[in-house]
């Protein structure tokens, strides 16, 4: 496309498969779950989350979203057990919101939309060498999806709000560090899980999802604070970065199974 991907109407997700034709292939993500349709495997082990904050980097406007990124040329910060087989090591964290709390996440549970979504996007570090190389294989990555409900105030989440003035404009960055995602987690997690893809260009087959059931709160100001970013840069005209999410996918010849009863 003549300029690069993003959620306008010329260039949103309708218009991806244009440049990138898997955008309609076998297992695209997100997906709508449906629980009563999901099943239950007693064979899927308990998640095993562990991160170290001192992996923490920095947090970056990347002009889609803004993400945390987290070193990844060790296994301190992994992921391991449920539907995955060895150890996949945190890269970063991202959202996707709306542009009101009626809607922002990308999965959907049985058509219910939520103000927001968190990944936090994992690679196959026991079997491919780096992010890149795992990227486009079929179990390259490990993305755990964690809902956001309109509640009480965040703590956790108000420590990246905090960084939001100096991410402002796409290709803004600045160092974040001492930060542990895991308290971005809710109390349980029970989790459905499905073979999907990137949920953005270059929409690459190769993610497990693990959407957990239980959300974790965000409060209608925090929300309004993450509508303050901008998908644009310095000296443009200022765009904010607003339904920054792809819609639910065809689920084709897929199963969604969960670890739950
Ligand atoms: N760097 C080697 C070549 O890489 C080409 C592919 O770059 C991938 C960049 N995108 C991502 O890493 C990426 C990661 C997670 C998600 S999502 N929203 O599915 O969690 C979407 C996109
Ligand atoms: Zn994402």
């Amino acid at each position: 496309m003549a300029h690069s991907w993003g959620y306008d109407v010329e260039n949103g997700p309708d218009k991806w498969g244009d440049h990138f034709p898997i955008a309609n292939g076998p297992r695209q993500s997100p997906i709508d779950v449906v629980p009563s349709k999901a099943q239950y495997d007693a064979s899927l082990k308990p998640l095993r989350i562990q991160y170290d904050p001192a992996t923490a980097k920095g947090i970056l406007n990347n002009g889609h979203s803004f993400q945390v990124d987290f070193v990844d040329s060790d296994d301190r910060s992994v992921l391991k057990g449920g539907p995955v087989s060895g150890t996949y090591r945190l890269r970063q964290f991202h959202f996707h919101w709306g542009s009101s709390d009626e809607h922002g996440s990308e999965h959907t549970v049985q058509g219910v939309k939520y103000p927001a979504e968190l990944h936090l996007v994992h690679w196959n570090s026991g079997k491919y060498p780096s992010f890149g190389e795992s990227v486009a294989k079929p179990d390259g990555l490990a993305v755990v999806g964690v809902f956001l409900k309109i509640g009480n105030a965040n703590p956790y989440l108000q420590k990246i709000i905090d960084a939001f003035d100096a991410i402002k404009e796409k290709g803004k960055q600045t160092s974040f560090s001492d930060f542990n995602p895991a308290t971005l987690l809710p109390g349980s997690l029970d989790f459905w899980t499905y073979d999907g893809s990137l949920t953005t260009p270059p929409l690459l087959e190769s993610v497990t999802w693990i959407v957990l059931k239980e959300t974790i709160s965000v409060s209608a100001e925090q929300m309004a604070r993450f509508r303050s970013l901008l998908f644009t840069g310095d000296g443009e005209a200022p765009c904010h970065m607003v339904d920054n999410y792809r819609p639910p996918q065809p689920l084709k010849q897929r199963r969604v199974r969960a670890s739950f009863k």
